[in-house]
């Protein structure tokens, strides 16, 4: 098991969100995390990478309890957190803004190999190395985004929302990033809104709601569940 939640419980102050959520990722596994807005989601991502405190329940990483470490360990232990809210630095190259991910590794030659790394899974940011990130298309930013989060050398990719304000067809880029990364062995926990495709491409789903957990299962299980059709898939 690469990662294990246990009964998290977690919130903002004294208002709690989360209800004893537990969840289970394999290494090389990709698992999403679907169900409505302000169902937690997001908050269960933040509990995990280290940027919210739980208020209960426990998180292994490795076998490891990681519960309550701070941002920057949960990250060296291997947990890279993509979000929207985490983004990019605007007047700063695409170059720039892959080192800022790699402040975790201390090696400036280590850092190269890595930049090498990244470059060689997306070479659209190669090819824009030195453009800043404010000027990139909104699909390339993602793509940045997720390239800046691979820096960490991470083993598990949180990924909030990849294709939130995108078009369509930029949809499908973040999406083949992923997959990308998925071939390289890394593990993916995605949260996302667009949950028909979410559940075509991931291997397991949790439908949260209200804090809970509801139903869990393979995605193509998931997708085919009655309730679940009827109120995320709308048909
Ligand atoms: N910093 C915060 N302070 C107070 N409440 C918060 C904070 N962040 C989130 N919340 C609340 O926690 C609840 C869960 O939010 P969360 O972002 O985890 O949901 P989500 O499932 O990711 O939703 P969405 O799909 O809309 O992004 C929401 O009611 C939200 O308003």
């Amino acid at each position: 098991m690469l990662l294990e939640v246990k009964e998290l419980d977690a919130g903002y102050g004294y208002l709690q969100i989360l209800r004893k959520v537990s969840l289970q990722v394999d290494t090389g596994e990709y698992v999403c995390i679907v169900g409505p807005n302000g169902a937690g989601k997001s908050t269960t991502m933040k509990s995990i990478s280290g940027l919210l405190k739980p208020m209960g329940g426990k998180i292994y990483f490795n076998g490891e309890d990681i519960t309550g470490l701070p941002a920057y360990e949960v990250t060296q232990k291997g947990i890279a957190f993509v979000s929207e809210e985490m983004n990019l630095f605007v007047n700063m190259s695409v170059q720039e803004n892959l080192l800022m991910g790699a402040y975790t590794i201390k090696d400036k030659n280590a850092q190269q190999d890595r930049m090498e790394f990244v470059y060689d899974l997306f070479p659209r940011l190669a090819e824009r190395k030195s453009q800043l990130a404010g000027t990139m298309s909104g699909g390339e930013r993602k793509m940045l985004a997720i390239g800046r989060g691979m820096m960490s050398k991470p083993t598990l990719m949180l990924v909030d929302e990849p294709s939130f304000g995108l078009a369509p067809q930029l949809t499908e880029t973040v999406f083949e990033s992923l997959d990308i990364l998925i071939k390289n062995g890394v593990t993916i926990m995605l949260v996302e809104q667009n949950v028909n495709k979410t559940l075509s491409v991931t291997d397991r789903a949790y439908v949260l709601e209200n804090g809970r957990i509801g139903l869990d299962g393979k995605s193509s299980d998931v997708a085919n569940d009655s309730y679940v059709k009827k109120v995320f898939l709308g048909v």
